[in-house]
């Protein structure tokens, strides 16, 4: 047995233990702690690239913890590439007052952000897509695909190749559809992982990364469910509307928020419709949400 140093993803993790996927050989270890790491208060988490030392032919032991990239909250993963927003126009059609909160949570984690709309096999014509184009487009890469009929699913295959994805979006939009259609069994195949090195040990409640066969990971459970906003100053908002945010510099004053202030050239761009109504009207809304969070805030100081 050589004692050479394994890197690998966390792809699973309990209290005790963590399974990760070696990178190169794609071969599966249950890997344990060393006790100083929970002295030193150091956690892992899934998505973590770890340095480790093989113990038996599939054991082995965490050496080290490579510093993350980045740090999603819900779910909790290290090192995400980006976020598939999944939407639908039919069966449910997705309000875009939805789609443009789920944007602003997507916008604060500050990761890669690719809209999928699903279901496109039930529409009639492609008047709801365009306007869905009109609206995003020129800011998000948006790809049609059906989970139904596999319209698309090679290209949505080409967005998770190699990379640590997580989905959000409403319920009922096709998830796991689309999950299931970019590789088959993929939920049946981790858990049978899981249970084989496992011997059979209580199962965790934690998020987990799938691993499609083609590479890459996906969060088995979708990000953002709540559609809670963050501890965002109202002021701040403007910030993540991508669409305004590139616009804000024109305004009179250097701090508008584009609310009430004179001189304000994002208005003027929604009234020319330059910029979408229901963009700034989404904009206004969850601005006066955020205000009212800060209101009863300080009422409670
Ligand atoms: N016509 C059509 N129906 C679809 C498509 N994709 C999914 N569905 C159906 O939509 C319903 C919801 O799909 P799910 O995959 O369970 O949706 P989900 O987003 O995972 O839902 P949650 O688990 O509630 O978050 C199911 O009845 C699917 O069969 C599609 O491309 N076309
Ligand atoms: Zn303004």
């Amino acid at each position: 047995m050589s004692h050479e140093r394994l890197k690998g993803n966390v792809i699973r993790y309990d209290s005790r233990t963590l399974i990760v996927t070696e990178l190169h050989s794609r071969k599966h270890y249950l890997c344990d702690m060393p006790g100083r790491f929970k002295k030193l208060g150091i956690k892992p988490l899934v998505g973590d690239v770890v340095e480790f030392i093989p113990t038996g032919d599939d054991t082995g032991r965490v050496e080290n913890i490579l510093n993350r990239r980045n740090e999603l909250k819900r779910p909790r993963i290290a090192n995400v590439d980006q976020i598939v927003l999944v939407t639908c126009l039919e069966e449910p059609g997705v309000p875009f007052y939805i789609l443009d909160r789920f944007l602003v949570l997507a916008e604060y984690s500050g990761l890669p952000t690719i809209i999928a709309v699903n279901k496109v096999d039930l529409l009639k014509s492609r008047r709801a897509l365009l306007d869905l184009y009109h609206t995003y487009g020129e800011y998000y890469n948006i790809i049609e695909v059906s989970a139904k009929t596999g319209y698309n699913i090679d290209l949505l295959r080409e967005v998770f190749k190699g990379k640590i994805s997580t989905m959000a979006g409403m319920s009922g939009v096709g998830k796991s559809s689309l999950l299931n259609a970019l590789n088959p069994g993929l939920k049946l195949k981790t858990s049978d992982i899981s249970k084989k090195l496992d011997r059979g040990r209580h199962t965790t409640t934690r998020v987990e990364l799938l691993e499609f066969d083609f590479g890459g990971y996906v969060a088995d459970t979708p990000g953002f469910a709540s559609l809670e906003l963050p501890e965002i100053e109202p002021e701040e908002l403007k910030n993540y509307f991508r669409d305004l945010r590139v616009h804000s510099g024109y305004c009179s004053f250097s701090d508008c928020v584009h609310v009430d202030e004179p001189g304000c050239y994002v208005k003027e761009l929604v009234e020319t419709g330059d910029i979408p109504t229901t963009r700034y009207e989404s904009y206004r809304k969850i601005y006066e949400e955020l205000q009212e969070k800060h209101k009863e805030k300080k009422r409670w100081k």
